[in-house]
C-alpha cells in the first residue's frame, strides 16, 4: 500500500449461499495485480488495495493494518474504520464473525507483543493501554462496553489542543 496520510482499500466479500440460492450474480471484480476493481464491464475504479473474496482475515489485516499497529507503540495516532453499506462485511472484517478473527483480535494481539518487545528493548517500564468500544449510529452514541448508558450522557468533543474524546466515557484500562 502507499504510504499516504490516507489509504483506501476495497474488499469485495463472496456471495453469501442464500445470496447463491437466489440465482444473483457477482458483479464486481478485482483487476489481478491492481489495486483496481471493475464494476459491470467497463467502470474501473482505483484504491491504494483491493481484495477479492477469497483473500484471508489475516491478509487484509497484515497488507492495511499491521505496520499502523507497529508505529502506534512508537507514539504515532492512527485510524482504521470500515465503511460500506449494510450487509457489506463491515462487521466481519473488524470483528469476531469469523475463526480467523477480524482487525480488532489481530490489532489486540500485535499490540502486547509489540509492547512486550518494546519494554525488552528500551527502559519503558509501565504501559497503559485503555480502550473504548463506541458505536456511532444516526449521529448517536453507545458505549458498547456499559449499555446502560444513555445516548444523552455520551458527547464527542475536541478539547483546545485538537484531541478528540468522549466526555463521560471511562476507559477500561486492561494492561
Ligand atoms: N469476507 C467475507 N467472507 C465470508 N463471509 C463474509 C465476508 N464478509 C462478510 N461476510 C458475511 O456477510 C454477511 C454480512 O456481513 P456483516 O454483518 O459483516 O456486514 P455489515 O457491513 O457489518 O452489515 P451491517 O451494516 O448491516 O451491520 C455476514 O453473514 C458475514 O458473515
Amino acid at each position: 500500500m502507499s504510504e499516504g496520510c490516507v489509504r483506501v482499500a476495497v474488499r469485495i466479500r463472496p456471495l453469501l449461499p442464500k445470496e447463491v440460492l437466489h440465482d444473483h450474480r457477482v458483479c464486481v471484480r478485482v483487476v489481478p495485480g491492481t489495486g483496481q476493481v471493475m464494476v459491470g464491464e467497463d467502470r474501473l475504479f482505483t484504491f491504494d488495495n483491493a481484495f477479492g473474496p477469497s483473500v484471508s482475515q489475516d491478509e487484509v489485516y497484515e497488507s492495511c493494518v499491521q505496520s499502523l499497529v507497529e508505529r502506534l507503540v512508537d507514539g504515532e495516532n492512527a485510524t482504521v474504520f470500515c465503511y460500506g453499506q449494510t450487509g457489506s462485511g463491515k462487521t466481519y472484517t473488524l470483528g469476531r464473525r469469523s475463526r480467523e478473527g477480524g482487525i480488532i483480535d489481530h490489532a489486540a494481539q500485535d499490540l502486547f507483543l509489540y509492547l512486550a518487545e518494546k519494554r525488552k528493548e528500551s527502559d519503558v517500564v509501565d504501559v497503559t493501554v485503555k480502550v473504548s468500544y463506541i458505536e456511532v449510529y444516526r449521529e448517536e452514541l453507545r458505549d458498547l462496553l456499559q449499555l446502560q448508558t444513555t445516548h444523552k450522557e455520551l458527547r464527542i468533543r475536541e478539547d483546545e489542543r485538537g484531541n478528540t474524546g468522549n466526555q463521560l466515557f471511562l476507559p477500561l484500562h486492561i494492561f
